[in-house]
């Protein structure tokens, strides 16, 4: 770890009595694969998460660009506290529901036009999540570009729609602009067991940069993984660096 990596450092100084932990899934808790369906769960990395939301009361939740139905797939039997879909579903607590009602889905025309995109070239992978649908290039790299321009341009041919294109990591994902993951973590960290405790996020990507700035007001910090991400305490050097540091957490808590 960077910056942190000299002992006295917020990611070792964590109470567990007192923070709220708040992991992003791809490339923060788990390595990237090819695709989205060819990641791969430690099953070590389960039962420290289990541990960890035992021990901080119910205040761990998974922060994620991925919807809960599939977050929940991945990470079969554990059921976690998860914002899914960039902020469109949120759970408080493991066995409850997101609310249907709370994001209505991404307008099907839209779709079929991004759907489009695809045929750019084999490689560039459609992932349709109801809220959002993702393009993704990780397969075709010399696919980015012309994928990023299609995208864009198809968003600025519906003006009268709210529409935001997100650029992550190898993807752009079109989804209503209304939410966002810093949107949903400030509802979450009003809502108990998380009210009041400190929120400690760790994120790698475009998409989780506008979490950090709402965490000092609320007495957190956050991490960064794979590069320094201004306004964070520290950065990760990957995601085994990650899961490394939750053992470490459990294990100096239990
Ligand atoms: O917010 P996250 O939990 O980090 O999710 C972000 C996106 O992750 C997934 O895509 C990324 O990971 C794939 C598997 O490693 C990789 O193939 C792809 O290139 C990455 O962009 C997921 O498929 C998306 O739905 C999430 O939004």
């Amino acid at each position: 770890m960077t910056r942190a990596d000299t002992m006295t450092s917020p990611a070792d100084a964590i109470d567990l009595d007192e923070v709220a932990l708040l992991l992003d899934i791809d490339g923060t808790l788990l390595d990237f694969a090819d695709t989205p369906r060819e990641v791969w769960v430690p099953p070590t990395l389960r039962r420290t998460l289990g541990g960890l939301l035992a021990r901080t009361g119910g205040a761990l939740a998974l922060v994620s660009g991925r919807v809960l139905a599939d977050i929940d797939l991945l990470f079969a039997p554990l059921e976690l506290p998860a914002i899914g879909g960039h902020g469109a579903e949120l759970r408080v607590a493991p066995g409850e529901r997101s609310d249907p009602a709370r994001t209505p889905s991404l307008d099907p025309m839209v779709k079929r036009k991004l759907a489009g995109v695809a045929e750019l070239g084999r490689g560039v992978l459609i992932e349709d999540k109801g809220y959002s649908l993702a393009l993704h290039w990780r397969l075709a790299p010399d696919k980015g570009v012309a994928v990023t321009a299609m995208v864009q341009s198809i968003c600025e041919s519906f003006p009268d729609l709210p529409l935001e294109a997100m650029p992550g990591k190898a993807v752009i994902e079109v989804k209503p602009a209304a939410f966002d993951k810093a949107s949903a973590v400030a509802e979450l960290m009003r809502l108990p067991p998380f009210e009041g405790r400190r929120p400690v996020f760790v994120g790698d990507d475009v998409t989780d940069e506008r979490v950090f700035p709402i965490l000092p007001p609320l007495g957190g910090f956050g991490f960064a993984v794979g590069r320094d991400i201004p306004g964070t305490a520290g950065s990760f050097a990957g995601p085994a660096a990650v899961r490394a540091w939750l053992d470490g957490l459990l294990e100096r808590g239990a």
